[in-house]
Formats: structure tokens, C-alpha cells, sequence
């Protein structure tokens, strides 16, 4: 089902509370933010572990910290960069609308419809119970899909714009998985950025 009009939203589901702006940043500073942030950043391309085989992960990544603590999820241990001055402006902007703040962003950088985040919960120790993410995208748009882990009536799908924010809180990361899946449609490439608070 797909969710959400053209305007904000701020749905309450099962076990989670989502709040989805599709319009957060203008498209001037959108497509300035996507050009800045696929140059500029330190991507890195790492090795995942599944079922003992080694692999490369679907996308890029970098990781920002205000502090040098390391962030750890799915075996991979990402080591952080101090805050850009871009992406201290974005965290300000997102922390003043979501009445939040967050110590940490994760980017992802899917350079065409073969990259892709699988299902999972955000739901590592170090991000507390119950943790406020904040999503913000630029670039191309894709579906963002998300599946109660037991209700099985619960799917959805959102399209995540070119300059949109999405907020997932309350108990999302444990009764829900959410991923980014492969497409076979020719799109460009689309950064996503998690603001988290790891404590
Ligand atoms: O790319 C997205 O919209 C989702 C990213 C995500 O789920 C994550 O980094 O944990
Ligand atoms: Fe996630």
C-alpha cells in the first residue's frame, strides 16, 4: 500500500509512530546537498559476512560522530568522521523540526538501482531503547518498503523524495524491518542520510 500524499504526514501504526515530509528541504538546496555530499564524502565500500561468505556491500557508506566512538551493526564496525559543516547545518534543520538530537549520521550512497539496504531494524544496543531516527534523502527516489515483524497485514511501501525527511520513532526498530530493495528501472544515484543518538 502506498502511504502518504504530497504533504506531511504523521502516521501511527502498530508499534510505531512515523512522520514523513516531502518537501523538508527546497529543491535548490537539495540537488546542491546531493552533489556536495557524493563528492566531498569519504565513502567507503566494505566487506559483509553472510552465511560465512564474504561479500561487498550493495552501497557506500561513511559515518559521522561527534565523539570518536565507533558504531557497530551487522558485523561491521564503522570508525566516524568529525562533522562537515554541511551536514552540521542538515543535523541543526532536522534536530529543530523533530524536537531531537542526534550524535551520529550514517550515509549511504546507492549509485543505481543495483544498490540496495536489506531488511532490517535499526536496533543496536548502543541506540537505546525506542531511538528516534531521522531519514533524510537526496537524489533519486526510491521505495522505502516496511513490514511488521508479526502482523503480516502490516506492509508498506513510501516513496522517499529528493529532499524529504522521514522520522521513524516509538517502537519501530523492534516490532518493524524496513529496506531500500534492488530495482531494474535505469535511476541515478540517491543518498540517504540516518541521523541516530547512540548513548
Ligand atoms: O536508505 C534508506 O532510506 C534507509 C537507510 C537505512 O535503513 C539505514 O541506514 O539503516
Ligand atoms: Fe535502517
Amino acid at each position: 500500500m502506498q502511504l502518504f500524499p504530497d504533504t506531511n504526514e504523521h502516521l501511527i501504526l502498530p508499534n510505531a509512530e512515523l512522520i514523513y515530509v516531502p518537501d523538508f528541504f527546497s529543491l535548490k538546496a537539495s540537488d546542491a546537498y546531493f552533489n556536495s555530499l557524493q563528492n566531498d564524502t569519504p565513502w567507503q565500500h566494505d566487506d559483509i559476512k553472510v552465511f560465512g561468505k564474504t561479500y561487498k556491500q550493495p552501497r557506500l557508506t561513511a559515518l559521522y560522530g561527534e565523539d570518536d566512538r565507533p558504531y557497530s551493526y551487522s558485523n561491521i564496525t564503522m570508525q566516524p568522521h568529525s562533522f562537515s559543516s554541511d551536514l552540521k547545518i542538515i543535523k541543526d534543520k532536522v534536530e529543530a523540526f523533530s524536537d531531537a538530537t542526534f550524535n551520529s549520521v550514517l550515509l549511504n550512497w546507492y549509485r543505481d538501482g543495483q544498490d540496495s539496504n536489506g531488511w532490517h531494524a535499526d536496533n543496536e544496543a548502543s541506540l537505546g531503547q525506542n531511538p528516534i531516527i531521522a531519514s533524510v534523502t537526496f537524489g533519486s527516489e526510491r521505495p522505502f518498503h516496511f513490514a511488521h515483524r508479526t502482523l503480516k497485514d502490516q506492509r508498506h511501501r513510501l516513496i522517499l523524495k529528493h529532499g524529504s525527511l522521514l522520522i521513524m520513532k516509538g517502537e519501530m526498530q523492534h516490532y518493524w524491518l524496513h529496506q531500500i530493495a534492488k530495482t531494474k528501472k535505469d535511476i541515478g544515484g540517491r543518498i540517504n542520510l540516518t541521523f541516530r543518538k547512540l548513548i
